[in-house]
């Protein structure tokens, strides 16, 4: 059981942690730290901690679970310097950096196992920084990335998860390979072409004193996140350099092929272009925050008979694997219908696959 928990860094994600914790279980002492005394004394103030930390490691003899919510450079000295701090026998260390390959790197290089690092990782946040800026419900809804590794068991991501329950977030498992791609794709090279649009239009104000008056909405919903932490997304980039090296590659041929569409006046080409972001846009799933679909879907031929769903179901539950959903996407007219199982994690769908193969001849595929 889990009663008391150190967060350091007490900033908008360190912050909301805190509070969604609060306000879930009141009974969880929380210990936090910032190395800037105005933010912990302010988390305090608005009850976000129960006591303040006055040096990076206290007495951390009675801490059940600490989170690392400072940005993403600190957070590898702060494991390495974990290292030689005299920890609870079965502490749970975390972090919720917005790149993980280096981060779980550095845990498993320096805490080697013997301190339980589990790297995670809330897909939602703001343009705002700061302690002041942090909500309990941040994260509801969004997906919670964590990359858990050998060295950790079900039980003790459970034990995160149950502590976490309050952000009411939707937790999803990766790899840190698979996390720094997507987010790559998604969060950090978007904020990179955000920062240069708005530099564009800089660049052109001397010659058009009207672009600042001018830009309105489109330019402002797209820029809109070019107004987050430069400190932050310097660490990030640093961090994730070699997907984003690949992007800025993707990128620059994207715009090439744009760019001769528009200059050899390509009217169909266009509207293809603009049709297809169009739908590929349109079809994101609405009431997310993150933009991280669950991807971990499994289609299973099954004869189309009564019962067929709670026979797989049955299998599933035997072996203990968790469904976040299940639903029959076509019926063809012959015997067999299609069953879509989605799982959390792609551990849980390989171990599907194994249960189904075990149990029966359905056949199953990705797609
Ligand atoms: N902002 C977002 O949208 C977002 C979303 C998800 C994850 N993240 C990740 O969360 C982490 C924190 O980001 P944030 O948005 O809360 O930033 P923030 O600036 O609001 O908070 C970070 C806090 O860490 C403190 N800090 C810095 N170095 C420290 C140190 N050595 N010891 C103790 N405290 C220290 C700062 O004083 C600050 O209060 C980053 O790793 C970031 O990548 C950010
Ligand atoms: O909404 C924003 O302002 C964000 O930038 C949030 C955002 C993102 O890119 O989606 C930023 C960084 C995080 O690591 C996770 C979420």
């Amino acid at each position: 059981m889990v009663k008391k928990v150190y967060i350091i860094g007490l900033g908008l994600i360190g912050g909301s942690i805190a509070l969604s914790i609060k306000q879930k279980d009141p009974s969880i002492h929380i210990l936090g730290f910032d190395i800037n005394e105005d933010q912990a004394n302010l988390a305090k103030r608005i009850g976000a901690i129960d006591e303040i930390a006055t040096k990076l490691f206290p007495d951390l003899s009675s801490v059940d679970m600490i989170f690392l919510s400072t940005p993403v450079q600190q957070t590898t000295q702060i494991i390495e310097q974990l290292k030689s701090e005299q920890l609870k026998k079965d502490v749970i260390v975390t972090d919720v950096g917005s790149t993980k390959v280096k981060i779980v790197e550095c845990a498993n290089q320096h805490l080697n196992g013997k301190i339980k690092f589990i790297g995670g990782h809330p897909m939602a946040g703001s343009h705002k920084s700061g302690i002041l800026a942090a909500k309990p419900h941040l994260f509801e809804n969004a997906f919670y990335i964590l990359t858990p590794s050998q060295y950790v068991t079900q039980n003790d991501v459970d034990l995160l998860k149950s502590v976490l329950e309050g952000t009411k977030a939707n937790f999803i498992e990766m790899t840190p390979n698979e996390h720094d791609e997507v987010t790559g794709v998604i969060s950090h090279f978007p904020h990179i072409v955000a920062a240069s649009l708005v530099y564009q239009a800089k660049n052109h104000e001397e010659q058009f004193p009207l672009v600042k008056r001018l830009a309105a909405g489109g330019f402002r919903d797209i820029t809109r996140i070019a107004s987050s932490s430069p400190s932050m997304w310097r660490d990030i980039l640093l961090h994730n350099k070699e997907p984003l090296l690949h992007l800025f590659d993707e990128w620059i041929s994207e715009m090439e092929r744009v760019k001769a569409f528009v200059a050899n006046e390509e009217a169909d080409n266009l509207f293809s272009y603009f049709q297809y972001a169009k739908n590929y846009r349109d079809g994101l799933p609405e009431k997310q925050k993150g933009a991280i679909p669950s991807f971990y879907d499994l289609f299973v031929d099954v004869p189309d008979y009564p019962g067929v769903i709670s026979e797989i179901t049955g299998y599933l539950a035997k072996e203990k694997i968790s469904l976040t959903n299940i639903r029959i996407i076509e019926t063809r007219e012959e015997i067999y219908g299609v069953l879509r199982l989605s799982f959390q994690t792609e551990r849980d769908r390989e171990l599907a696959i194994d249960c189904i193969n075990k149990y029966c001849a359905y056949e199953t595929f990705i797609m």
